[in-house]
């Protein structure tokens, strides 16, 4: 058959596995029927016709939650929608508990779930036996079900939503490699192939292990690395089609029934990376060689739990490669490096559970520009400049395949790649007993052990308070009544520069920044729905220069949303100095006597009030210090050239001594921060929430007639009302322990989740924050009328509502 492709199409999709053909499907579906998928092989050749094929929903975010329980939906009517068999069952997935900090994570998951909308029954074991007579229960503490989870056959799947894509108009070629793309000015114009070029606006690459190599050629970093991933498939012996999907993660297992039989695969502590270099040409419908030495670990994990399996013959062991990232979620978005290309690749274990959501999810994103909701765990904009290495990433990402079923700790580090970005104080304060995090590469002090006391800086994981409870707790009382210095190096930090430069930002930024030289402003910028894209300080610098900070983690983020939102006829360039400033934040009541005592500047409340940077002169060092604070004290960034940093550092330890300076790290700061109402972005406010909505209204320049993105949503808001508002609730049990994600009841009915937990040292309560959600609006009183429990770990816990800061409301300590 001869065949054409197509000129010209809105958008080409490369790659026909699962998650191109869901996302071809759903362009079709979004009325973009001239998409064009182009496949170099055959659909599903790559990856997606050796996947296991399990559907589980819960994540610890309740939209990645939601995206996969579309995933469920989408599945549940396919077959019928498209008369191709998809092999979907909605068997239930069961997770087992052997031990008692298991089976406390599994309650806090329920709690989580239960969070989310989306139900999980918590079994005694005999409950759990009935559901799955294989195994034996003698170890086991309980199990959790989840009715709605399921399998499916993968390339049944596939075919169906391709199916449904040619449907919709959608044109699928096989045998059709990309050979390149042709780029002008930053922006796709078209793809290449043998058999001719397809002008588009829009190129979504999801090539899966082939993503990474593919993009790279045009600038764009895809973190993934290929990990070979083995199971088992046994003879069929009478096994039934309704049994549950089964997830044993204390031996790092997984099950599910296939053909009477059992596919029976795991997650070993020593993933073996695959195709260091390239991948072989014509790897497609291959399989790597069975590796039964490396599976032994698996088989006998699954033997103890599954005694029928010494019996049954093995069909095959299969080894396949997937790609896998380094912190276990997917890859989705518009990257940051070009725009126009879309990816959706990296999908580890949850390629068949995630196809159907994140193809939805990717079609809105191609075609209006943005995600449905907020997809912050997922969004290609997370990564950072470790991730541009490959050895770096397969590094991480080994670790992350191999604690894919072990123990989620609260606060747990990753140990791998580490250290890689090293503030210059890194070795004084390792000496000093920090106890270093890690966050885009970079090292920071969480927290100090006392090193005279014998403290070991190393944190011990559980779900109770963690080792580190008492020494947090001093740090905290010296942000309150002396003075500390955190080292926050890792900041973030831009330069808009240009005659235009408070014109462009006056537009991203949504309070206002058209103040004088020396000002210092918090600000948000918003989407065009109102929600929260970015939050983060920008001090006025020069006449045509702002200074821009923002968290550790929101580096590539952030630079992009600035950077796309600069008006394109407008002149402001905007720069990152991440590198070039360490970062002092010194924070306490008695900041100003340290720095008076070190700079010959004026730095009395008169002369740099709150709100104000100004340049002043530490030892032969020029200083940009900001007067600001995360902790709801007085208190002054200083950003410091890195060649300086360790001089300034060392200056203010030895005369900040008869002030009670000391070090602290970042869990005193979230103390703090809790208790002050401070938000964080990514768990209280992010894209999903307006600052009407998480009462930060105040820093919005509505009364001012200035234009700004995101205004006119804001300007609904505040005239219809909205349906949820951030409240903090702080259990009457000082002794909860609060971690994000329990449930908030409000006059006995499930209102919403908390998006942080903590404790607060100077209160001497947990908090937490959260929304309370009603359809038919919030408003202040309601949040304040009513009479709420919190559920943690499945007990009903009551507390308090507050939407006033806990801690000095009036700003008293801040501004004086
Ligand atoms: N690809 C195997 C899936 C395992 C799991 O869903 O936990």
């Amino acid at each position: 058959m001869t065949r054409q492709l197509p000129k010209t199409a809105k958008a080409v999709v490369i790659g026909g596995g699962i998650i191109g053909c869901s996302t071809a499907y759903h362009l079709g579906k979004l009325g973009w029927t001239d998409t064009v998928l182009l496949e170099r092989k055959k659909l599903t050749s790559g990856t997606t016709f050796h996947a296991a094929g399990l559907v589980g929903q819960l994540r610890t975010s309740a939209n990645i939650t939601q995206l996969l329980g579309y995933s469920v939906d989408l599945y549940k009517r396919l077959e019928a929608e498209t008369g191709l068999g998809t092999g979907w069952k909605m068997n239930g997935g069961l997770r087992l508990a052997c031990n008692e900090e298991r089976w406390t994570e599994v309650k806090r998951q329920a709690t989580t779930a239960q969070s989310f909308g989306l139900e999980m029954q918590l079994l005694t074991p005999q409950e759990a036996f009935d559901l799955w007579p294989l195994m034996t229960t003698d170890d086991l503490v309980g199990a959790a079900f989840l009715p709605t989870d399921g399998q499916a056959n993968p390339s049944d799947i596939t075919q169906a939503l391709a199916k449904g894509a040619r449907i919709s108009g959608v044109s699928i070629f096989e045998d059709t490699e990309v050979l390149g793309l042709e780029i002008d000015r930053g922006k796709i114009r078209a793809v290449i192939t043998a058999e001719g070029r397809i002008e588009c606006e829009r190129v979504v690459v999801c090539a899966g292990q082939w993503s990474r190599a593919f993009a790279a050629r045009f600038g764009v970093n895809v973190p993934l690395v290929s990990v070979e991933h083995q199971y088992i498939i046994t003879e069929s012996f009478g096994v039934p089609s309704n049994l549950p999907t089964l997830r044993d993660p204390d031996r790092l297992t997984y099950y599910k029934e296939e053909v009477g039989g059992i596919v029976m695969g795991g997650y070993e502590p020593n993933p073996i990376a695959w195709a260091k270099d390239a991948i072989p040409e014509g790897f497609h419908y291959t399989l790597l060689d069975s590796n039964f030495e490396h599976f032994e670990q698996i088989m006998e994990q699954a033997l103890g739990r599954v005694p029928a399996l010494e019996n049954v013959g093995v069909k095959q062991l299969l080894n396949g490669p997937e790609s896998f990232t380094p912190d276990g979620n997917f890859i989705l978005g518009e990257a940051p490096e070009l725009k126009n290309f879309f990816v959706g690749a990296g999908f580890n274990a949850f390629g068949i559970a995630s196809a159907g959501g994140a193809g939805m999810a990717l079609a809105e994103w191609v075609t209006k520009g943005e995600p449905p909701y907020d997809l912050w765990p997922v969004d290609i904009r997370r990564f950072g400049r470790p991730h541009f290495d490959t050895d770096w990433v397969r590094t991480r990402t080994l670790e992350a395949y191999g604690k894919h079923y072990t123990m989620a700790w609260p606060f747990e580090e990753h140990s791998s790649g580490r250290p890689c970005r090293k503030s210059p104080l890194y070795d004084r304060l390792k000496a000093q007993g920090a106890c270093f995090g890690e966050k885009l590469g970079w090292e920071r002090p969480n927290w100090f052990a006392d090193l005279f006391a014998n403290e070991e800086p190393r944190d011990m994981y559980s779900y109770g308070r963690q080792n580190w409870f008492e020494a947090v707790g001093r740090e905290h009382k010296a942000v309150r009544e002396a003075a500390v210095i955190f080292d926050q190096t890792s900041f973030a930090k831009f330069v808009l520069k240009g005659r235009d430069a408070e014109a462009a930002l006056s537009w991203i930024a949504s309070n206002d920044v058209a103040k004088p030289v020396g000002s210092l402003v918090y600000t948000q910028m918003l989407n065009d729905r109102g929600g929260i894209e970015c939050d983060l300080t920008v001090a006025r610098i020069a006449e045509n220069e702002y200074y821009i900070v923002t968290g550790t983690g929101f580096a590539t983020h952030d630079f992009d949303w600035i950077a796309r939102n600069i008006p394109d006829e407008m002149h402001a360039e905007l720069v990152d100095v991440t590198s070039a400033y360490s970062v002092l934040s010194l924070m306490g009541p008695n900041a100003r006597a340290v720095l008076e005592n070190v700079t010959g500047a004026d730095v009395s409340n008169a002369a740099f009030p709150f709100g104000q940077v100004r340049t002043i002169g530490i030892s032969g060092c020029p200083v940009r210090a900001l007067r600001i604070t995360y902790v709801g004290e007085l208190g002054y960034e200083l950003h410091v050239p890195v060649e300086f940093a360790t001089t300034v550092y060392d200056v203010l330890m030895a005369s900040g001594g008869e002030f009670g300076l000391v070090n602290a790290g970042y869990r005193a700061i979230e103390s703090c921060r809790l208790e002050k109402g401070y938000r964080a972005w990514g768990s209280d406010i992010g894209p999903d929430h307006t600052p009407v909505e998480a009462g930060l209204g105040w820093a919005v320049k509505i009364r001012k007639n200035i234009p700004f993105r995101g205004r006119g949503a804001i300007e609904r808001q505040l005239k219809d009302g909205v349906k949820k508002r951030l409240g903090c609730f702080v259990p009457d049990d000082p002794n909860t322990v609060l971690l994000g994600r329990e449930t908030i009841y409000r006059d006995g009915k499930r209102v919403g989740w908390l998006s942080s937990g903590g404790f607060g040292y100077t209160l001497g309560k947990a908090i937490g924050y959260g929304y309370v959600r009603n359809p038919e609006g919030v408003t202040e009183d309601f949040v304040l009328s009513g009479v709420y429990e919190l559920d943690v770990a499945r007990e009903r816990i009551p507390c308090k509502v507050s939407l006033a800061p806990l801690y000095d409301p009036e700003m008293a300590r801040v501004k004086g």
